[in-house]
């Protein structure tokens, strides 16, 4: 009875003037237990009618979630990677139980998580041992940019860029970037979805030259300051600033402009650099120190700037080195 566990962090998109370049994985876990068990129970549940001989289940508190091979993203995701190899389903009585701890829509990388776990469960069930750039391309047919995905596959803080859509292969490159021990993240959850379409299309078409130049000095010296030991706060503080996305989107993240704003390192002890979450409406805030005063405070801006519209929610987080894995627990 082959069983597998598949574990995929959260992740964070963009780190400031990294928009669809940077992104960090985070301490916050994508799980699935998967089976492949003629004896096993959940069959025998007439209301289960497995498609594709596969059967789901959710454990947390994901209701919005499709159970339905042909819509849920896993499945999706899975099924099309099956394909490609000329499989059409799962082995009889496949049953996958998913746990999620990524709030879905929040800017924490659910649904790059959930692409990952669909390429790493074709994998493992079919022992289809894909290269590390065959999972890239796999990603990127559903999310096209890497800045979620790749830091989900390879753990860490990392940078990747697209070689070419058109290409047939190898589309993907990345590198990891060296991050000050000492970091971790302070992220604000407020309580409503923003769905990545939507945050995408209040962007601009184009922008001016010094805009690209101001994110381009800063992604160019963030990478560097994020391993720097000792940490120079002001420099990260600095370089996290962002003219491509952020401005933009704060029109949809009610207290957004006041915390990017308002919270600096030289006012918050321990603060190193502020942020919108990918796509938001989740801030990132990295900080060497008083975790957990610098998490009350954010709390307060968002509490007070969404007029009790909205509750906001923290969490201290580490970056984890370790990206997405697959264990198989027996054989
Ligand atoms: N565990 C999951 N299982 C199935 N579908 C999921 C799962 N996680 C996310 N999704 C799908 O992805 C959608 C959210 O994707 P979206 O890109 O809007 O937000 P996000 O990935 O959380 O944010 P961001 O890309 O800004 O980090 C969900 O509404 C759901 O359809
Ligand atoms: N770079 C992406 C991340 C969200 O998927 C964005 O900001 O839209």
């Amino acid at each position: 009875m082959p069983e597998y566990k598949i574990v995929v962090p959260a992740t964070s998109a963009n780190v400031g003037p990294g928009f669809d370049v940077l992104g960090i994985a985070l301490s916050l876990f994508l799980e699935l237990d998967v089976t492949v068990d003629s004896s096993s129970s959940v069959h025998l549940d007439p209301n289960s009618s497995p498609k594709y001989n596969l059967t789901l289940e959710y454990s947390s508190e994901n209701s919005s979630v499709s159970l339905d091979p042909d819509e849920n993203l896993i499945c999706l995701v899975s099924l099309h990677v099956l394909k490609k190899f000329n499989y059409f389903e799962f082995p009889k009585y496949t049953h996958v139980k998913v746990t999620n701890n990524i709030p879905l829509g929040r800017g924490l990388g659910s649904s790059a998580a959930a692409i990952v776990a669909g390429v790493l469960l074709a994998n493992a069930v079919f022992q289809l041992n894909l290269s590390l750039s065959q999972m890239f391309d796999f990603c990127l047919e559903f999310e096209n940019h890497p800045d979620n995905t790749t830091p989900a596959i390879v753990g860490g803080v990392s940078a990747s860029y697209v070689l070419d859509h058109s290409a047939t292969k190898d589309k993907v490159d990345y590198v990891k970037i060296p991050v000050n021990k000492s970091l971790k993240a302070i992220v604000a959850i407020p309580e409503f979805e923003l769905p990545t379409s939507h945050s995408r299309s209040v962007l601009p078409k184009s922008y001016t030259i010094s805009d690209i130049v101001h994110n381009l000095q800063r992604i160019a010296t963030l990478t560097i300051a994020l391993g720097q030991d000792p940490i120079v706060p002001e420099r990260i503080y600095n370089s996290m600033k962002d003219k491509l996305h952020q401005p933009y989107r704060s029109a949809l993240v009610p207290g957004l402009s006041k915390f990017l704003s308002s919270l600096t390192c030289s006012n918050t002890p321990g603060l190193v650099g502020v942020c919108l979450s990918g796509a938001g409406p989740t801030t990132l805030a990295l900080a060497y120190d008083n975790f957990e005063a610098i998490g009350s405070k954010i709390i307060e801006i968002f509490d007070s700037e969404s007029k009790g519209s909205f509750k906001t929610k923290y969490y201290i987080l580490d970056i984890v080195d370790c990206g997405a894995y697959c264990n198989c627990t027996s054989s």
